[in-house]
């Protein structure tokens, strides 16, 4: 059984086709990247699977059906378009309130990931104090904290520095090791060979399996 499914999914708005008949599957432990030029549906398509915007078809997860008045079938981790921090708050803050919606993340937790993406320098420091990469970083711990079947990252490489995408790679794929799944879009295509192990190209709102 297929972890996610969609089937002739498509979206249009004033009969223009931002979704055009996307079917894939995608199976547990895969790391999917979407990449494609600016405005091609990308985003689109991650906000159709997490059951965000309204679509035609059918996307399953878990072999369960979504829709966006439901409560999402699975735990993911999300960073669409800007992460949503608090910029009055510390990185450590901004993380703990995420982690109080779930019962089982220490304070340690959240420190080990925040020094794992390189901010222990910066663990207590205010948001409105972080450069643009490092609170791209602190996005990526958003998405990253907990145990998450699905992690979703929507060009996670913005604001980061070579060093810092090549540490991002590392621990995409040492969360694989686990079995988690993750949806990645972006146009950097050196970023994709490394971690991809399901190439899609999208275009025009359509998606394409990647040739290599
Ligand atoms: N709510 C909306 N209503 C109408 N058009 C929309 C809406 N949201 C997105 N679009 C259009 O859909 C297309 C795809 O947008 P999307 O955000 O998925 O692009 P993307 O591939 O993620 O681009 P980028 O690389 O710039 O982030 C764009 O042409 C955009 O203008």
């Amino acid at each position: 059984m297929s972890f996610i499914k969609l089937d002739a999914v498509s979206k249009q708005v004033k009969k223009q086709t931002l979704i055009n008949n996307v079917t894939l599957k995608i199976n547990k432990g895969d790391i999917a990247t979407f990449e494609g030029i600016n405005g091609s549906g990308k985003t689109l398509i991650l906000k159709a699977i997490l059951g965000l915007i309204k679509t035609n078809g059918t996307i399953l997860i878990n072999n369960q059906q979504i829709n966006i008045q439901d409560t999402y079938p699975i735990r993911a981790g999300i960073l669409i378009e800007n992460p949503s921090l608090i910029e009055k708050l510390t990185a450590f803050q901004n993380l703990k309130l995420l982690a109080q919606l779930q019962d089982e993340i220490s304070d340690d937790d959240i420190k080990e990931l925040l020094t794992l993406l390189g901010l222990e320098e910066n663990i207590h420091r205010k948001i409105k104090y972080f450069s643009l990469g490092m609170k791209q970083k602190v996005g990526i711990a958003q998405a990253l904290l907990g145990n998450n079947e699905l992690i979703v990252l929507d060009e996670p490489t913005n604001a980061l520095d070579e060093e810092s995408i090549d540490l991002l790679v590392r621990i995409i794929r040492e969360f694989k090791s686990n079995q988690t799944t993750f949806l990645i879009t972006s146009h950097d295509s050196n970023f994709i060979n490394q971690v991809s192990t399901r190439p899609f190209v999208v275009r025009n709102g359509a998606i394409n399996e990647k040739i290599s």
